[in-house]
């Protein structure tokens, strides 16, 4: 018998490991993009899935990097992983907007754990309600006192320049679901927006961090981001704290 506890626990020993995998595969491989992209995908999912078919036997996996077993729709308790996120990010050698999810959906619950590593930065967010400390890392140093909105480098949504105009902010441009999350975590922004495509496990475990940090989770158009469901496809998300949702919100609906 675990309690949710011992999940998050695990939660975030898996995404520490798995990306203390991906920084040695990134230094000693000798793989450069898309080789190197390609192997820190299979291995962070080899090592992800062996670890939880040892730790918690009798649960589902639903990753992005293996097959969809469908069994998982009939399931108590699936693991939602995504081994690498910012891969895009990861292969280029130097950059550290990149990240590894583990989250715990639960039949009648939803999600009940999760966890967000950013191993460039040595550091691990789990599902706990303990304060995080305002931190500097994945972006410049603030310069203003201007909220910030982050959004796909390279797949901004439409709204990005209204939402930041609804917010009095400014836009800034960063890699990895994860990564994005857990910049409004630790202080460094206050709202991520994200629409035109995603998956589920590009979500689950940023979301189940910031709720559990008290920061607003949705869809943009308000209503709650559902997890294991059959189509895995999770296309839009807003994370911001939560005095900016109404603002946020209505910019996006405009
Ligand atoms: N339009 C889209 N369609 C499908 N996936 C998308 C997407 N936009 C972003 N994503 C996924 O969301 C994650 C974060 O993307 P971004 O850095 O652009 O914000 C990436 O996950 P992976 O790196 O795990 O593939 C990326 O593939
Ligand atoms: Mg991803």
């Amino acid at each position: 018998m675990t309690g949710v506890d011992d999940d998050i626990w695990l939660a975030g020993e898996l995404a520490t490991a798995a990306g203390a995998l991906l920084m040695r595969i990134r230094a000693d491989s000798g793989l450069n993009d898309h080789a190197l992209g390609d192997e820190g995908d299979a291995r962070s999912n080899d090592f992800l899935l062996d670890r939880l078919a040892a730790e918690r036997p009798d649960d589902k996996v639903l990753s992005e990097e293996s097959a969809d077993d469908r069994s998982r729709l009939d399931a108590d308790r699936v693991w939602i992983v995504d081994p690498l996120d910012g891969t895009r990010e990861f292969r280029t050698g130097v950059r550290d907007d990149w990240a590894v999810h583990v989250a715990l959906w639960e039949q009648g619950s939803g999600l009940t754990a999760g966890a967000v590593s950013l191993p460039a930065l040595g550091v691990t967010y789990t599902s706990t309600a303990d304060p995080v400390e305002a931190t500097a890392g994945l972006a410049e140093p603030r310069t203003s006192p201007k909220p910030r909105v982050v959004v796909s480098g390279s797949r901004p949504p439409e709204f990005s320049a209204a939402v930041a105009e609804a917010i009095g902010g400014e836009v800034l441009a960063m890699g990895s679901a994860g990564a994005k999350a857990m910049a409004v975590v630790r202080g460094e922004a206050d709202a991520y927006v994200h629409a035109g495509g995603q998956y589920e496990w590009d979500s689950a475990a940023p979301v189940s961090v910031c709720a559990a940090k008290g920061l607003w989770c949705s869809r943009i158009d308000g209503s709650p981001l559902l997890y294991n469901q059959a189509q895995v496809y999770l296309p839009d998300l807003v994370i911001c704290r939560r005095e900016l949702t109404d603002a946020v919100l209505g910019a996006i609906a405009c």
